[in-house]
């Protein structure tokens, strides 16, 4: 397909703008669509009365040598820095120190800082849900959930998480039935925040018990807002599911309960507190699509769902759905 028409991104996660770095490097032109208000997906950062909190990812690691290196480069700009938590981790109802080698990088001086940096000024509609992709003739069209049609572009790259992708690849149906197999689970996330700082050395845990999953002290990563003592709680995938409808004062309520029986120093009401609800947070199972991909038509998803269910994960995904796009048109 020959066309000067930009090709369209569906996503402005971490995915969605490894495609489009990659695209608009090789030449090509890109517009950007996301439902949300800002970019980032699942490494967006809330904004709140206790400052910028991580309520998606808490961190990554680069075990691929070509995300290594991004990760490097990211570095020297000062979108990244090493965090390097006082680790525990909560198993048989007891908490114990778990210090390794592990390098974990975060978005400095919030997650969202890296998207928003690869996003720069790449065109972008926020606010724009998209629910139908179409294809003319010649090229593809895209109607938002408001009824207003855009395009034409010469491709289209899905890069929603999967249960939200599989609609807008009906005019590919291989694709739309590979996307519907993959299922994604759910993680409710709760911050608190308190006056004063809790009594504990611990900055990062990994919990095994049927509440939670994981939590952070928010404000021993770089940069953060430290007024407040701040803390990310993530329920497991299993208690998110089975408590999916519960309201976000009962979340908070169990949250912060299983979160003091751990801990294992006072905990008193927090100062701030909010829930927030991940309905397709992680694949339920590790992929290895790479990226999805009807070359002739046009059409290309990726996302984590396609390989780790991580941040490394989707910008690999990104990475290979740019790559097996410009292979086609050489
Ligand atoms: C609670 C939680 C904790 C996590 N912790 C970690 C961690 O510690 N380390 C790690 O490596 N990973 C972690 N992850 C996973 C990581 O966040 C994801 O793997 C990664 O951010 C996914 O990026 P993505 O671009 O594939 O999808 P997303 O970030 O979900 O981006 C998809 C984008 O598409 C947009 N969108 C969806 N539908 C439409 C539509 N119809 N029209 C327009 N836009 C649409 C969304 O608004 C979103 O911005 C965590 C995730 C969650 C939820
Ligand atoms: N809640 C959610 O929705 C999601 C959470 N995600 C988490 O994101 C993290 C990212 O994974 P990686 O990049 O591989 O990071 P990682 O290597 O730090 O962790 C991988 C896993 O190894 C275990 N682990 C690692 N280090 C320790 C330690 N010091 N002590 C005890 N256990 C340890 C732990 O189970 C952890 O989940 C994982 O913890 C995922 O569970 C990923 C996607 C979604």
């Amino acid at each position: 397909m020959t066309s000067t028409a930009p090709i369209a991104i569906i996503g402005t996660g971490i995915a969605g703008l490894s495609a489009a770095e990659a695209l608009h490097a090789a030449g090509y032109s890109v517009q950007l669509f996301d439902k949300s208000r800002g970019s980032g997906g699942r490494m967006a950062s809330k904004r709140s009365d206790a400052g910028a909190l991580d309520l998606g990812a808490q961190y990554f690691t680069a075990r691929d040598r070509r995300f290594a290196a991004t990760v490097q480069q990211w570095q020297a700009r000062g979108w990244v820095e090493e965090w390097t938590p006082s680790l525990y981790q909560f198993a048989n109802g007891t908490l114990n120190p778990s210090a390794d080698e592990q390098i974990r990088w975060v978005g400095k001086p919030r997650m969202s800082a890296i998207t928003r940096a690869m996003l720069g000024a790449l065109p972008v509609k926020f606010s724009c849900r998209i629910a139908e992709v179409f294809r003319g003739e010649q090229h593809w069209h895209l109607l938002d959930a408001e009824g207003e049609s855009h395009g034409p572009f010469s491709h289209v790259i899905v890069a929603t998480p999967a249960p939200q992708a599989s609609a807008l690849l009906a005019a590919a149906p291989k694709l739309a039935g590979t996307v519907a197999s993959v299922s994604m689970d759910p993680t409710w996330a709760v911050a608190l925040a308190f006056e004063k700082p809790l009594d504990t050395p611990l900055e990062g845990c990994f919990v095994q018990d049927d509440v939670l999953d994981w939590t952070a002290r928010n404000r021993s990563k770089p940069g953060r807002d430290t007024t407040l003592d701040t803390w990310v709680l993530h329920a497991s995938s299993s208690w998110s599911r089975q408590h999916l409808d519960l309201s976000k004062e009962q979340v908070i309520e169990h949250l912060h309960g299983a979160f003091a029986e751990m801990i294992g120093c006072a905990v008193p009401a927090p100062a701030f507190s909010l829930a927030h609800r991940w309905l397709y947070a992680r694949p339920s199972a590790a992929h290895q699509l790479g990226a999805l991909a009807d070359a002739d038509l046009g059409l290309y998803a990726c996302g984590d769902w396609c390989l780790s269910g991580r941040v490394e994960g989707a910008w690999l995904s990104g990475q290979e759905a740019a790559r097996k796009l410009i292979a086609h048109n050489q």
